[in-house]
């Protein structure tokens, strides 16, 4: 059995979870490295929760090697669990409580004296930005700042590893970038960070590594930038037709402009050529007498390497 990677504070080797007779992670290895911020990108159904959760020591394996912080999480449970921060996909905070209750409460149930409790709670407001609203009951926050007190919550514990699952579904563009920026000054404060998205955007901004997740298994691993030069082209150009042009019409340009680009994809409502000179394509495409509606010449993203890995885009 492989020696787990010095200073990696998850280690897990064939890594699996069964329901029943159904298998929801197959099998994957990973490391996750001391002060990081790494990602598990895939739609949903992929597998990314029941990791977590594996991870988080509250769901035991059902086969292969999982070690947190050096534990095994079956034999060391509550130890691991005392050293994580958990911020779980749905909000679980005590609406019944006032926005400073919930996390002077929970700093009771890690031992902290009360003043400890009130001076971390304090801390902490200020870090998400909710002092002002520190007497309000947590009913009257937006979506957004309920997410940046459930993460205030899961520090309180000081832990060393947080673990956040989809910490920004459901958020309007602005609530998730004032949490993006949260995030990235904790994985500045030496927190590991470890974050489940189907966002690719989320995945491109805030991890350092991530795994790409489908049907149970790990598709590609690597930074994003090193994803994005394994399994795309520097650009891409995106073609849209007018509504002359039926969806079942699309093959057929695909195979007019194939040999322009590295990859053709054909999706429902636009075609997708993937080459290093977005410019050139453009020129090209014209100089064959096509004359599509719309042109975007853009770079590529993670979800070009979904898509490419994967046959589907993130959001199908
Ligand atoms: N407790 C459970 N019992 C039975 N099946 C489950 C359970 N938890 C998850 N599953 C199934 O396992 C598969 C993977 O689910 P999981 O929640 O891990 O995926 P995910 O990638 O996190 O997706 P999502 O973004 O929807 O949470 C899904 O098919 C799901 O229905």
């Amino acid at each position: 059995m492989t020696e787990p990677v010095v200073d990696s504070l998850v280690h897990a080797r064939g890594l699996r979870k069964a329901y029943g007779e159904f298998e929801a992670v197959k099998g994957i290895d990973l490391d996750v490295r001391r002060g990081e911020a790494f990602g598990f990108l895939g739609p949903n159904g992929a597998g990314k929760s029941s990791t977590m959760r594996m991870i988080g020591a509250v769901s035991p394996p059902s086969g292969g090697v999982l070690r947190i912080l050096g534990m095994d999480p079956v034999e060391h449970g509550p130890q691991i669990r005392g050293r994580l921060g958990v911020c779980p996909q749905d909000d679980t905070l005590d609406t019944e409580l006032s926005v400073r209750e919930n996390l002077t409460v929970y700093g009771r149930y890690f031992g902290l004296s009360r003043a400890e409790c009130r001076e971390r709670a304090d801390e902490l407001l200020d870090f998400v930005a909710l002092s002002e609203k520190a007497n309000e009951r947590v009913e009257e926050l937006s979506g957004g700042m309920k997410r940046r007190l459930t993460i205030a919550r899961s520090l309180v514990s000081k832990p060393e590893l947080l673990l956040l699952d989809e910490p920004t579904t459901g958020l309007d563009p602005q609530a998730r970038h004032l949490l993006w920026d949260k995030l990235f000054r904790l994985k500045q404060s030496g927190v590991t960070l470890i974050i489940t998205t189907h966002y690719m955007d989320e995945a491109e901004q805030l991890c350092d590594r991530l795994v790409v997740m489908d049907g149970g298994l790990i598709a590609a691993e690597g930074s994003p930038a090193e994803l994005i030069r394994d399994y795309s082209t520097r650009e891409v150009t995106e073609l849209r037709f007018g509504p002359e042009v039926m969806a079942s019409d699309h093959d057929a340009l695909a195979g007019k402009v194939a040999d322009l680009a590295h990859r053709v994809e054909v999706l429902p409502d636009r075609l997708l050529l993937y080459t290093d000179d977005g410019e050139k394509t453009v020129a090209a495409v014209h100089a064959r007498g096509l004359q599509p509606a719309a042109v975007l010449v853009r770079r590529s993203t993670l979800e070009d390497v979904f898509l490419r890995l994967t046959g589907r885009t993130l959001v199908d």
